[in-house]
């Protein structure tokens, strides 16, 4: 994995935002820190009485004071140097109320700076995640309904929920620690050479250990969090599918089954997240000891050059304090890698969505009218991914403008499929849609389906009231135009202020056929789409459908089982005449 994802830079500009204000935060937590170790090594020095009158001075190693001094210059520290020292008597007089008060400041402002990172990396991350959460929807739409279908759809739902807000902590935690790992060890490693040129080195030559090994157990992380998101997903369309078909598994007696199942399911997932958490502990612990190490280190080398004389005890001070301090925001970086390693994963699957190409379609918006134009099929094949049978094979069709046609043919053959072929749900892998002339792909795919009303197999009612689904066809509906469509589709005793539930529920199965068939017909397309449209209703209401539809004097293409349906075309065409393979 990327420390950071160009991708999430270059789709959120809200991500942009935040990276540019973190930079600038951690260049103040930076200097602040250093400037923290100065005020608190001067303060501690100052106090300690030194045998060479205490000032502190690192003997034979003036030059390292003054080049340090330089750095700071007189104005934040009062014109002193790093290495130089005050007497320890002038410290104890208004010296050390000063190095309190500049302490002080430097606390508040580091408090002030945490703070504004926090609110900062809020903010981002709800921007990002709701840029993400829109980018993906629109592209799923646009990938269609077939993409969409089967297994997708719920790790969909799984993904633009509990996976995106995973990216918390990737926000609020690992970036902003990401910031200050680049920008905290170099100002600190810097201020440090000024004062002991070889504790800085000792520093400079152990650093680079910790990104090392970070890198090393981001790989073997990568693979267990993706296994994670993956249990999540399986787990989350489990439980939906459970749920969704209680009624039935309980009638079957199988309800009890499915207990062992979603045990199975749920203990995938506890292992695949316990095996995330020990990667995780073992690896703060490995990061901890090897930072510990290193500070050893500079310390017990700071310390005999202390005891030789050869380093002021100001300046060591100043060393041992900040050493710690250029390994933590590193070690904290492998730290909040973890936290936020979901996130990522997340993160990576929303981008896979993002660069799955879009069927090439054309921009034409000259669309001919299909009220006068033949719409015509050649030699249509198409095969579903992962699918080695066709479900329709070198399929011919012919339909004149105002002609009612019905498909018929064996479950499986291909019906419906050839109106996901009409409305450009599928790609062909061979053969042409034709319109007037004109190849269907040529068009801009919105302006093309509004040719068409469409009547799935599942009707897809969405909350809200009856009036609203079939609005949904034309939303500038009057409610007298709503009541006559769902008169014509034989609805007449469905109120149009009826309540209708999340995927149609609080309605029975014909009452949401005829809904969906009210929403296509009140739609100025002139060709209508349905998929069963009678399938579920008594013989008065198919009736009565028929006549709705015979009435609108449309373009009819309908997947039809029923005698009665198939009697009241005009013509039938019967799809997949080749041997079937039943499912
Ligand atoms: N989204 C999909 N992914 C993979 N295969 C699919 C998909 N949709 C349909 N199929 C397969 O394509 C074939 C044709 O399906 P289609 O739904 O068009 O048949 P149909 O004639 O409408 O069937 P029915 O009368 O049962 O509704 C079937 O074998 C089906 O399993």
């Amino acid at each position: 994995m990327k420390p950071v994802d160009p991708r999430l830079l270059r789709r959120a500009r809200g991500a942009r935002v935040f990276l540019a204000a973190s930079v600038l935060i951690g260049i103040a937590s930076g200097l602040l820190i250093v400037v923290q170790a100065v005020l608190l090594a001067r303060g501690i020095a100052g106090m300690v009485p030194v045998a060479d009158g205490g000032t502190g001075v690192l003997r034979g190693d003036a030059g390292g004071g003054e080049a340090g001094g330089g750095v700071l210059g007189g104005g934040l520290l009062g014109g002193v140097l790093p290495g130089e020292g005050l007497p320890g008597e002038e410290l104890l007089g208004g010296g050390l109320a000063a190095v309190a008060l500049g302490l002080g400041a430097v606390v508040v402002g580091r408090a002030l700076l945490v703070w504004m990172q926090e609110v900062v990396a809020q903010r981002a991350a709800a921007a990002v995640k709701s840029t993400l959460r829109r980018q993906v929807l629109e592209h799923s739409l646009k990938l269609g309904p077939v993409w969409l279908s089967g297994e997708r759809s719920s790790a969909l739902t799984t993904l633009l929920t509990k996976g995106l807000d995973d990216l918390d902590p990737y926000f609020a935690r690992y970036l902003p620690q990401l910031v200050l790992a680049a920008t905290v060890p170099a100002g600190v490693i810097g201020w440090m050479a000024t004062g002991d040129l070889i504790a800085a080195g000792t520093v400079v030559v152990t650093l680079p250990l910790i990104p090392i090994f970070m890198a090393l157990i981001g790989w073997a992380t990568q693979a267990h969090s993706r296994r994670r998101q993956h249990a999540l997903s399986v787990l989350a369309h489990h439980f939906a599918d459970v749920v969704s078909g209680l009624p039935t598994l309980k009638l079957f007696g199988r309800a009890k089954a499915q207990e062992s199942a979603v045990r199975r399911v749920t203990d995938k997932h506890r292992v695949a997240s316990m095996s995330s958490l020990r990667l995780a502990f073992l690896s703060s612990f490995a990061l901890e000891l090897l930072a510990s190490i290193s500070v050893a280190l500079v310390a017990v080398g700071v310390g005999l050059r202390l005891v030789d004389g050869k380093l002021g005890l100001e300046t060591a001070l100043m060393v041992l304090i900040l050493a710690p301090e250029a390994y933590l925001p590193l070690r904290q970086v492998g730290m909040q890698f973890h936290a936020s390693a979901d996130g990522v994963a997340a993160s990576e699957e929303v981008f896979r969505i993002l660069e799955t190409p879009l069927p090439e379609r054309g921009d034409r918006t000259d669309v001919p009218d299909l009220r006068v134009s033949r719409l015509q099929l050649y030699d249509v094949t198409v095969r579903y991914p992962g699918r080695d049978e066709a479900a329709l094979d070198g399929f011919d069709l012919d339909v004149r403008p105002g002609e009612v046609v019905a498909l018929t043919g064996p479950s499986g053959a291909g019906k419906s499929t050839v109106l996901a072929v009409l409305l450009g749900f599928v790609e062909l892998e061979r053969g042409v849609v034709v319109a007037g002339g004109s190849a269907a792909d040529e068009f801009e795919p919105t302006v093309w389906r509004r040719q068409f009303g469409w009547v799935p197999q599942r009707p897809g009612l969405r909350m809200g009231t009856v009036a609203d689904n079939v609005r949904l066809g034309r939303p500038d509906a009057s409610d007298d135009e709503v009541r006559l469509a769902l008169i014509a589709a034989g609805a007449s005793e469905l109120e149009l202020d009826k309540a209708v539930g999340e995927q149609g529920q609080l309605l029975s199965g014909g009452q949401q056929r005829r809904v969906a068939l009210a929403r296509a017909l009140i739609t100025d397309a002139p060709v209508l789409l349905l998929d069963e449209p009678t399938a579920g209703l008594d013989p008065d209401a198919e009736a009565a459908v028929i006549a709705g539809l015979r009435a609108s004097g449309r373009t009819v293409l309908m997947v039809a089982h029923r005698p009665a349906l198939i009697a009241a075309a005009d013509r039938t065409v019967t799809v997949g005449t080749r041997e079937l393979v039943n499912a």
